[in-house]
């Protein structure tokens, strides 16, 4: 027997499905309620086509070369990829349809944000996640602590669409945590600063504004700063430690790469983290809003300039000199801004199109 109704007014399909023949009871459009916890909202579920309601949906927890692993709402769940299918296509947390009978993916749902990264030697773009709500850049109060490698981190959660939050760990081992809190706010207007003790069950406190139900979390940062050891508080005293954790090297805090791949896992108040391995070098490149966010002040005053193309160096009426020199903007905070605008040129290709007319590149998700 089988019953469909068409989408309600808020946007969520509201299908009821009873087919005996199917087995056992599986996440389709009908469970909302575990959906919703999973982090499944209108803008997924209004994607899905009333002739699409039959079909499984599933969150991809891991990406392995060969196979993916995924989740419905009541744990690991099965998936299975054609077999021309590339793994490097999906990233964790993306959303996808599956068909009941065969567990075969049908087709992956438009993604909300998208990590990703130009990778050296590799034509096209890595995936590290999708469908992030609030990257935690994790550094910790040490000699990792780098405001310039933060920048980057901040420019990747802006270029992506997340919210970004600095995690400072190991507030635990110094006396002036404020004092890394404090340069860390400076890095972009409202940006939120949390210290913990990553070790510590409380850390999970100040986090939880960010780590609710339904809620995705992506964890970055280098080696070392503690974010196995985060996802293992987060995860709860009953999760039995998903991550390994590694030791570091005292005289640099560097760490080992203990992890190395990526994974999605439970919070135990309800959202979801994605812990990703310690990204070596960071590059600023395809970049198109991030860097204007990061600087927000100075994006502000530029329409005030004279020229429209004022590059705030030399030109006269220009307003950001003028900030300068009426010390509201901090110099150094020009250079960073010239920096990365230099870097993320530099490194961002440029298409060309039949008759050498740049062309613009459209985002896709
Ligand atoms: N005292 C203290 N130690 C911490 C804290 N956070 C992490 N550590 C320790 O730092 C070491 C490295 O932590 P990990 O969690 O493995 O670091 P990671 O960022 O996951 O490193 P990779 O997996 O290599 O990317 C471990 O020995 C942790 O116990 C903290 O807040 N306080
Ligand atoms: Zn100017």
């Amino acid at each position: 027997m089988r019953t469909d109704r068409s989408p309600t007014c808020s946007g969520k399909p509201d299908h009821v499905l009873l087919s005996p023949d199917l087995g056992p009871p599986l996440t389709r459009l009908t469970d909302t309620a575990a959906l919703d916890r999973l982090g499944f909202d209108t803008f997924f579920a209004e994607q899905v086509g009333p002739d699409e309601s039959h079909l499984l949906v599933r969150r991809i927890s891991s990406v392995h070369r060969d196979r993916v692993d995924a989740i419905d709402g009541s744990g690991p769940a099965d998936l299975e990829l054609a077999p021309n299918a590339n793994t490097a296509d999906y990233a964790v947390g993306d959303w996808v349809l599956a068909d009941p009978h065969t567990r075969l993916m049908v087709r992956r749902l438009e993604r909300r944000t998208v990590f990703q990264r130009r990778a050296e030697g590799v034509i096209g773009h890595q995936l590290a996640a999708a469908n992030v709500d609030t990257l935690f850049v994790v550094t910790s109060c040490n000699a990792d602590f780098n405001p310039a490698r933060l920048e980057r981190y901040l420019i990747m959660a802006n270029e992506a669409g997340t919210r970004p939050v600095i995690v400072l760990t190991k507030a635990d081992m110094v006396d002036d945590a404020e004092t890394y809190a404090a340069q860390a706010s400076a890095l972009q207007r409202d940006l939120s600063v949390v210290i913990v003790n990553a070790r510590s069950p409380d850390a999970i406190d100040p986090l939880m504004p960010w780590c609710g139900p339904g809620q995705t979390v992506a964890l970055v940062g280098s080696s070392g700063v503690g974010k196995s050891t985060l996802v293992n508080t987060l995860s709860g005293p009953g999760a039995g430690e998903p991550q390994k954790t590694g030791t570091i090297r005292e005289q640099d805090a560097k760490g080992r790469h203990t992890t190395t791949a990526r994974s999605l896992h439970a919070i135990a108040g309800g959202g979801w983290v994605i812990d990703t391995p310690g990204i070596r070098t960071l590059y600023v490149s395809d970049v198109t809003d991030g860097i204007d966010t990061l600087f927000a002040e100075i994006t502000e005053l530029a329409p005030h300039c004279k020229f429209r193309d004022c590059s705030h160096s030399h030109e006269k009426g220009c307003a950001v000199q003028g900030a300068i020199k009426g010390g509201t903007l901090d110099p150094d905070r020009l250079d960073r801004w010239r920096q990365l605008q230099a870097e993320n040129r530099d490194r961002t290709p440029v298409f060309t199109g039949p008759k050498g007319n740049k062309m613009l590149r459209k985002k896709k998700y």
